[in-house]
């Protein structure tokens, strides 16, 4: 294993537990908060379809801005991992598969994924790939101000935004606890940075 992916994974399991123990009052009043910075970018104004995530593992919960885009008529999608052509299972998922995109909607079914978090059940709407998102807003474990991202390990976004061919790249937002900006997080060439991150205190443009 490198010496990076070590840091990361040291550096991954603190900031996890951190993030774990904000209480649940606490961590309402900041979705809140970041929510609200969300909403003056031009890049959430402009941004027909934007894609979220359901949160887990204490993650700041992305569900008022889910909320004000669906009244805005914007359209909201959720990532569905999928494993690599012709393999099935969670192993081959982890280490090699990349994100779809569901469209979520009040009434879309969610059943688990196959890392435990729930996704859109499919049929309702087709999936499409990230070449039809905006505005992509994305979970993380930490970041830092020059926009590196530590996600939860499996490298799925980094997986999904590095294969995107010739396709424009969507406006990358991570969103954040305070907490979990860090002053320098260790990098690998795979590596998608930030175009922005949000927290419930400050919006950084990297
Ligand atoms: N809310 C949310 N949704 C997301 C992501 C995310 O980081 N957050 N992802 C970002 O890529 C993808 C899922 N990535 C994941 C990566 C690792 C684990 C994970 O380690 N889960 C368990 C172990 C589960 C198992 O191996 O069966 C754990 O918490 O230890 C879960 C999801 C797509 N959806
Ligand atoms: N573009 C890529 N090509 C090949 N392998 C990749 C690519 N992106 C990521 N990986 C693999 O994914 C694994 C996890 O990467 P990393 O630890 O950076 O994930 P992460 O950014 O924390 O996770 P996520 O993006 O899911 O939130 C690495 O072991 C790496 O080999």
């Amino acid at each position: 294993m490198s010496i990076t992916t070590e840091r990361k994974q040291t550096l991954r399991a603190r900031l996890r537990a951190q993030r774990r123990a904000i209480d649940a009052g606490t961590a309402r009043w900041a979705a809140r908060m970041a929510a609200k910075r969300v909403m003056r970018l031009t890049a959430w104004r402009r941004a027909r379809r934007i894609a979220v995530y359901l949160a887990a593992d204490g993650e700041i919960d992305p569900q008022p801005l889910v909320e004000a885009a669906w009244r805005a008529g914007k359209q909201v999608h959720l990532p569905v991992i999928q494993p690599p052509k012709g393999e099935r299972g969670r192993r081959a998922a982890r280490q090699r598969g990349h994100l779809i995109f569901r469209r979520y909607d009040r009434d879309t079914p969610l059943h688990p994924g196959l890392l435990g978090i729930p996704e859109p059940a499919g049929r309702s709407h087709p999936a499409c790939s990230l070449a039809a998102i905006d505005l992509l807003i994305m979970p993380l474990v930490g970041f830092d101000e020059a926009g590196h991202r530590l996600g939860m390990g499996g490298g799925f976004y980094d997986r999904t935004l590095g294969m995107r061919g010739r396709f424009r790249r969507p406006i990358c937002l991570g969103l954040a606890h305070a907490c979990q900006k860090q002053p320098a997080i260790p990098h690998d060439p795979w590596d998608q940075p930030l175009d922005i991150c949000v927290t419930n205190l400050e919006t950084i443009f990297c």
